[in-house]
């Protein structure tokens, strides 16, 4: 799993201080957190499917104390902005696909938070936090994760139109169509369809030369 986004999202109920659960999603899953969740009524339907080891955060920048414990004590792959910063998005997205899979055989899950880009490129989310991914930065993660033919899931989150005004909103959606187009293998470098010809002219496509 790469999980893109400003927030760690692995609060457990007893961590948060906000209360809200959409900062508490990992907790739920990571088998080693169990024994600190609580039975939730109406959430027993969650299993906790993910292994520590099996994830890899970009884009940090807000962190929970009790997330950042979680991290350190369970040894959770996680690269903030200070580490995009300081070694650039190639090397990062290198880095966490060599430690989650060293031999490039597994399937990729991507979880891409809306927030992790810049409040900037995506101003209509709950909980937008200052100095995030710039686009090129976003798409180049999808990119790179497509091209590997094992981007087998992707799940854009908190992309939210009831916040910030219509121009907010278009602002946010293209930047959210632009991460899904690169996860679908969009290219910056353009692509083509599959058996893709040069057009031969013929006498019904024949193009008139411009009036001289
Ligand atoms: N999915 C999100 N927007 N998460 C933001 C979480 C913010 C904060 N860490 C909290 O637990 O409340």
């Amino acid at each position: 799993v790469v999980w893109v986004d400003a927030h760690a999202d692995i609060n457990t109920p007893l961590t948060s201080s906000s209360g809200n659960m959409h900062g508490m999603p990992l907790s739920f899953l990571v088998k080693e957190l169990q024994p600190y969740i609580s039975k939730l009524p109406g959430f027993e339907f969650i299993k906790p499917c993910l292994s520590a080891k099996n994830i890899a955060y970009i884009g940090l920048r807000d962190v929970d104390p009790g997330e950042r414990y979680i991290i350190e004590k369970l040894g959770i792959q996680s690269f903030s902005m200070s580490e995009v910063d300081r070694h650039g998005i190639k090397d990062v997205v290198e880095k966490a696909m060599h430690y989650l899979d060293p031999e490039g055989v597994k399937p990729i899950h991507l979880s891409f938070d809306i927030d992790a880009l810049d409040p900037s490129l995506a101003p209509s989310t709950g909980t937008p936090v200052p100095g995030g991914l710039s686009i090129r930065e976003g798409n180049y993660i999808c990119e790179e994760l497509a091209a590997t033919g094992r981007l087998t899931c992707v799940d854009i989150a908190e992309v939210n139109p009831s916040l910030g005004n219509e121009r907010d909103n278009l602002i946010t959606v293209n930047s959210a169509l632009s991460i899904i187009t690169h996860c679908f293998g969009g290219r910056r470098q353009g692509t083509y369809p599959k058996n893709y010809q040069i057009p031969i002219p013929t006498h019904t496509n024949h193009v008139a030369p411009p009036p001289s």
